[in-house]
């Protein structure tokens, strides 16, 4: 099971423009009216690293497997979604199951798109989805808060702890803030609070969805969002949607032109997704050999068992060692067998901390 971002916003802001140019596929359906998006897409988006193709360049690889990160399309959200208007329920049902929030903004002007509010303003429209959201949440913790203490006073020591971090998360809602502001004490509230799935806990990242000759510079619009995501501790990045939907049926080298044209490095989705694999606090490792060099992903702060079932669940089950080579020594080296010659092949057991761009080698036993 990987890792998924949620893509949301309003109707008719452009996530499915963007889903649709991020898995490079037409699968999701976008067309110039509100709640054209119904049931979520659910798409597969490579995360583009330079280091991997270093790699299989040295270990001569027949073949390149980035790791991926899953994007899905979600329907768009509505004033009083809370209390089930438009789908209502069914958006906040989808959100629900994502680990990070993609959230798109509007911060185009075009009379011929229409906006549900009729008047583009990114901060108003951002503020509408997150009333929503936390709406729900204080919902659900209005009764989930009581009903802990109740149990707390009857000496259950986990309702104690959960009634004390969701009492404080509680506040924080009331007073018009999200729960990812929440300081959990200890471990145990941290989990605890991380059972509680709530909406506005999910990390976010604003994509402010740009005019095409604004891609580059961004506008005074998407430096508001900036400015508000900097507050919040969120993040956010400048794409045009429109660009990146252009950009799919390019040839490789009419792409470069294209952006260089709109004075742009590289497209818009290669950030979207680097912020997206940074929001989740994910990392990568690689495995190397001469079938294959592979990307995979694993959640920072995860020990090599952990890492190794990422790849099969035997791994993890019958883990014994981890024949570890760190990225850079990799380089030096020109490889294993010259990492192994310098003594930069370490033999790393169960409670090694994996770290970024480590080339592993798992042994277990099964
Ligand atoms: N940067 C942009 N500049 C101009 N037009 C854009 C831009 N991004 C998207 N559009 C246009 O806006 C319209 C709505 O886009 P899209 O269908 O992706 O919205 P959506 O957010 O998925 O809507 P819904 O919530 O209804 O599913 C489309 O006509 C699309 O081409
Ligand atoms: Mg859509």
């Amino acid at each position: 099971m990987g890792f998924r971002c949620g893509i949301v916003g309003l109707p008719n802001v452009g996530k499915s423009t963007l889903f649709n140019a991020l898995t490079e596929t037409q699968a999701a359906q976008a067309a110039n009216y509100p709640f054209c998006t119904i049931e979520p897409n659910v798409g597969q988006v490579s995360v583009l690293d330079e280091r991997l193709d270093k790699i299989a360049a040295i270990a001569s690889s027949a073949k390149i497997i980035p790791t991926q990160l899953a994007f899905v399309d979600i329907a768009g959200l509505v004033k009083g979604a809370s209390q089930g208007e438009g789908l209502g329920n069914q958006f906040l049902g989808n959100i629900r199951e994502v680990d990070a929030i993609v959230h798109v903004l509007r911060c185009f002007e075009d009379d011929d798109i229409q906006h549900v509010a009729n008047k583009v303003d990114p901060i108003a429209d951002a503020e509408v989805v997150e009333t929503e959201l936390m709406l729900s949440d204080l919902e659900s913790l209005e009764k989930r808060v009581p009903a802990a203490e109740k149990k707390a006073t009857g000496g259950d020591k986990e309702a104690k702890i959960l009634a004390s971090v969701l009492g404080q998360t509680l506040e924080l809602l009331r007073d018009g803030k999200p729960a990812r502001l929440t300081e959990p004490k200890d471990d145990e509230e941290q989990r605890l609070f991380n059972q509680a799935q709530l909406l506005t806990a999910k990390p976010v990242l604003y994509v402010c969805n740009v005019a095409e000759d604004e891609a580059a510079t961004g506008n005074a619009l998407s430096e508001r969002v900036a400015a508000k995501a900097a507050a919040e501790g969120a993040q956010s990045v400048v794409v045009s949607a429109a660009i990146e939907s252009e950009l799919v049926g390019m040839e490789e080298e009419d792409r470069g032109e294209y952006l260089a044209e709109l004075g742009l490095e590289e497209s818009g989705l290669a950030r979207v997704v680097r912020a997206g694999y940074e929001l989740l606090q994910l990392q990568t490792y690689f495995t190397a050999g001469p079938k294959e060099a592979r990307a995979w992903t694993f959640p920072k702060g995860a020990k090599a068992p952990q890492a190794a079932g990422e790849i099969h669940t035997d791994f993890e089950r019958g883990f014994i060692k981890a024949e570890t080579i760190a990225y850079e020594d990799y380089i030096a080296s020109n490889g294993e067998a010259g990492a192994r010659e310098a003594g930069k092949l370490r033999q790393e057991g169960k409670d090694y901390l994996v770290q970024d761009g480590d080339i592993l080698n798992f042994k277990f036993n099964v």
